[in-house]
């Protein structure tokens, strides 16, 4: 996925390879120049004027050199970044397309925070991860290489001190990489956790302000926290024991190599002439190999929670959505509906929560179904537009089996209204149109009457220009449920599905509502669910459900003779209205 990514900026990531070789080039090369200006200082042939200017020459080179590292670094830097933000901004647009592609199922696989946890938090990562390679991952053992190279040529006879040191720092590096390891593994796991306790805190503040839950959040949030406090001291303890090693490591290799090379300056002056100069690059060189190794250490812990993120964002863009349309033309289908033997079971649930469910519903019928809490009502209901498939039966809208219409056909001709009203953040206008994209002010105007919700448009100073915040929180839960109403009806659906969607309504309005249902959508068949059998009652067919069974259906008149589950509910209800 990031490769793929990666291949549109082949420009940037070779203006990013190149600065990154300038870079490592400058790096390499500067000792050579400092070995030459001590090998000009050392040299008794020449004159005190020659010296000079061979040093200044040798020193505009230095700083030439410095100075084209810098322009390196600098540019290099921008390209990685800008290789970075963009792959990133091509992921998160990709991984949120390929959401939206999902099946309400497949969201629920994941669940829906942890499919926002992947598009920031992991996310975040990859683009650190990719600014990491293009600026450290591959100049390290460019330079490894280099300095490796370079400190054997300059002073072969010291390359056991190199080898020695190589492998001190690496033994010492990779002792501590393992000790670090299941630190910044659980610190993943952790930031998860410390995410979704922060967003269901946020989200339901008003619940744990009314239950006075505060001091619970905050030790539930303190405990994740402190974990994670844990995790980062331990890390700097580590830290702390590896920086001394290092140092010490160092310096042993500078004081061995000059200790051998002190022999030679006893042995030979002239050699020692010779060796001063290569001395001074091959400490730099040494410090070099010392300083890829390290990062070439930590960049790949860091890395390591990189491609994790990448994984899990992998894992999003690869799965395929459990929900196929067949592509045949859109048509706007009638509004019969039939149940064939419909069982449904909800992902990773043994059990059925529907059974064996066979019912026919006519053209423009309007039919309620009711049952106890838990009895399958809005299951049923979320099978008609396809919001999950059933593992066995069919189910037909039009004489048209589901699994065979467009998604535009459904979109089209059903509409539900969820039990729980959802308002998005924009205008009233946009949350409507979601209804019909292309609905005029008087398609707006007769919707929002029907669902009688003119009555408090009218009232709002922008109308349909008002505010709503996020998740409709600036709206009463009646008037939200009015909104979602008028979203339901704005497109003049064929089948009207409303999932308890009037609970808020006071009696008054959810007369209203039926009423102008039955007046202005009169072709179109309206399934409601109805905790209230006095909501359904002049329905023209109720279903009645029990533990996921259809266990009766007819006209109230036939129910009440004919079913006890609805003789049940329907003596309850009267006792409490007595
Ligand atoms: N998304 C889901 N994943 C797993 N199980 C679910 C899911 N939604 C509902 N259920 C389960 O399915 C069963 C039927 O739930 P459903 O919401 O259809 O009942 P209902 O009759 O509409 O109830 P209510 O009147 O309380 O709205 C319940 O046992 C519920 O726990």
């Amino acid at each position: 996925m990031v490769f793929k990514a990666i291949g549109k900026y082949k420009l940037l990531v070779f203006a990013a390879l190149v600065t990154m070789i300038i870079q490592v080039a400058a790096a390499l090369w500067q000792p050579q120049y400092l070995k030459n200006i001590m090998k000009v200082m050392v040299d008794t042939t020449l004159s005190t004027n020659g010296k000079v200017d061979q040093i200044s020459s040798y020193g505009f080179g230095l700083i030439a050199i410095a100075v084209m590292g810098l322009i390196g670094s600098v540019l290099n830097t921008i390209a990685a970044a800008k290789i970075a933000q963009s792959v990133s901004a091509d992921i998160r647009e990709s991984t949120f397309r390929k959401i939206q592609s999902f099946s309400y199922e497949d969201v629920e696989k994941f669940s829906a925070s942890n499919l926002v946890v992947r598009m920031t938090n992991d996310l975040n990562q990859v683009q650190m991860l990719l600014m990491m390679v293009f600026q450290v991952l591959i100049r390290v053992p460019m330079l490894f290489v280099g300095a490796f190279v370079l400190s054997i040529m300059t002073m072969p006879q010291l390359w056991w001190i190199i080898i020695l040191m190589v492998v001190l720092i690496v033994v010492v590096t990779a002792f501590s990489m393992k000790a670090m390891g299941p630190h910044f593994m659980a610190f993943q796991t952790l930031m998860d956790k410390i995410n979704g306790i922060a967003k269901d805190n946020l989200r339901g503040s008003r619940v744990v302000k009314s239950f006075v839950q505060e001091k619970n959040q905050i030790s539930k949030f303190d405990k994740e926290s402190d974990e994670l406090f844990g995790h980062n001291l331990a890390v700097g303890y580590i830290f702390s024991t590896m920086i001394p090693a290092f140092t010490i490591i160092s310096q042993l290799a500078v004081f061995g190599a000059v200790l051998f090379i002190s022999t030679y300056i006893t042995d030979s002056v002239s050699v020692a002439t010779d060796q001063l100069g290569g001395i001074m690059s091959f400490i730099q060189y040494m410090m070099q190999i010392m300083f890829a190794i390290i990062m070439g250490g930590m960049m790949s812990m860091f890395a390591s929670r990189g491609f994790v993120s990448a994984g899990r964002i992998q894992e999003v863009l690869a799965t395929e959505p459990s929900m196929k349309y067949d592509d045949v033309p859109d048509e706007k289908l009638t509004g019969s509906i039939k149940f064939d033997d419909v069982s449904f079971a909800y992902p990773h649930d043994e059990d059925m929560t529907l059974k064996n469910i066979s019912f026919e519903i006519k053209d423009g019928e309007m039919v309620g179904i009711v049952g106890a809490t838990g009895s399958g009502k809005s299951t049923l209901a979320q099978l008609i537009p396809r919001l999950f498939d059933p593992n066995e039966g069919t189910i037909t809208i039009g004489g048209k089996d589901l699994k065979h219409v467009s998604q535009n056909s459904l979109k089209q001709s059903i509409s539900i209204v969820l039990q729980k009203a959802i308002l998005f953040s924009g205008t009233i206008e946009d949350n409507l149109k979601q209804g019909k994209t292309d609905a005029t002010e008087a398609d707006l105007n007769r919707a929002a009457k029907i669902a009688q919700a003119a009555e408090f448009i009218d009232r709002l100073p922008d109308r349909y220009d008002a505010e709503v915040e996020e998740r409709g929180n600036n709206f009463s839960g009646g008037q939200k449920q009015r909104l979602s109403i008028t979203r339901g009806v704005i497109k003049n659906p064929n089948i009207l599905i409303l999932d308890d969607s009037t609970s808020a309504l006071d009696a008054r309005s959810e007369k209203l509502v039926q009423e102008a249902l039955n007046q202005e959508l009169k072709g179109t068949t309206t399934i409601i669910i109805a905790q209230k059998i006095s909501s359904v009652v002049h329905a023209d067919k109720i279903l009645v459900l029990d533990e996921g069974q259809l266990v009766a259906q007819g006209t109230h008149h036939e129910l009440v003779q004919s079913s006890e589950v609805y003789q049940q509910i329907y003596d309850t209800q009267k006792a409490q209205e007595d």
